[in-house]
């Protein structure tokens, strides 16, 4: 008998939503549970303040361009260490307490995700400019064969965004484009980014200006007016990159409101639906 694929639900867990380990257990609980739902469920995290608080105490600075971390071969150095040994290393632990059985892993365990140097360009003054960020990376390939397996066998793959090129250069990948990447590979039929905002606002500054759904073709014009910056870029990105690979939907919601987790699967959706 051929057995019927579970859906996928793939959340890309934020840095900033990650504020102290009573929450991220409640979030993780919330999250891993939908697996007692029929669901295969895998976490995608990132870990900005955790990066930025090694990176100052070693005394290397960074800058971001449009929500990516400028990284030189050193800076990445750090970076690992906080995604891999720091982040991700307490979420596995945190998923494995509270009952689950989960697999750390990141972009470069069985070749999951295949890098390319990131080619940034954006419009200035009127004109196409080139920037150069050194080890950051883009996805230019997903095996979904791992994570796969895993998830057949009742495990929940907890993946962090670093990975590697063909030639073996490491790369330190914004956390949402590679859930973006990750989810489109998966079919994953959701999508959920969990950030520290209840979604997308036209102004960013004020939470009663949340916009409930959006078209991916609008997202173009609301970058130019600027009402999409920082932190919002890659994950808008990431949403448009998951919908067009082959993701059911999209949603940014609130990661620091556990219940808003609960509500995916209700008749109620929350935060910011992003749709083709
Ligand atoms: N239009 C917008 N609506 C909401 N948040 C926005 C918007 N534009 C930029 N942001 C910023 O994006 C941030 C979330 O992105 P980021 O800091 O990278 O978080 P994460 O660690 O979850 O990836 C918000 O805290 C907010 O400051
Ligand atoms: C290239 C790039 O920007 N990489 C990110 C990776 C971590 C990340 O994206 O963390 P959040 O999800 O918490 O933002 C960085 O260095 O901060």
């Amino acid at each position: 008998m051929i057995k019927k694929k579970k859906p996928v639900i793939l959340f890309k867990y934020g840095g900033n939503a990650m504020t102290d380990d009573e929450l991220k257990e409640q979030v993780l609980e919330h999250m891993c549970s939908l697996t007692k739902k029929g669901y295969h469920v895998v976490i995608v995290h990132g870990g900005g303040p955790f990066i930025k608080d090694i990176l100052g105490k070693v005394g290397v600075e960074s800058e971001f361009i449009d929500g990516h971390r400028k990284t030189t071969p050193e800076a990445l150095k750090y970076v690992e260490m906080a995604l891999k040994g720091e982040v991700n290393g307490s979420l596995v632990n945190l998923v494995n307490r509270i009952g689950y059985k989960a697999v750390g892993l990141s972009g470069k365990d069985g070749k999951m995700a295949v890098a390319t140097k990131r080619l940034h360009r954006k419009m200035v003054d009127g004109k196409w400019t080139s920037f150069d960020l050194g080890q950051v990376g883009d996805v230019e390939h997903i095996n979904p064969q791992l994570p796969e397996y895993l998830l057949n066998d009742g495990y929940i793959p907890v993946v962090t965004c670093i990975a590697s090129d063909e030639d073996g250069n490491d790369y330190n990948i914004n956390a949402d484009m590679f859930a973006g990447h990750l989810a489109g590979a998966l079919n994953a039929e959701q999508y959920i980014v969990l950030t520290d905002v209840d979604g997308l606002r036209m102004d960013k500054d004020k939470p009663e200006t949340l916009i409930d759904k959006l078209h991916v073709a609008e997202i173009p014009s609301l970058v130019e007016d600027g009402v999409i910056q920082g932190g919002m870029l890659p994950k808008m990105d990431a949403c448009r990159i998951a919908l067009a690979d082959g993701a059911g939907s999209a949603r940014i919601i609130n990661g620091t409101q556990p219940e808003q987790i609960s509500d995916l699967i209700g008749k109620n959706p929350v935060g910011t639906t992003i749709i083709k």
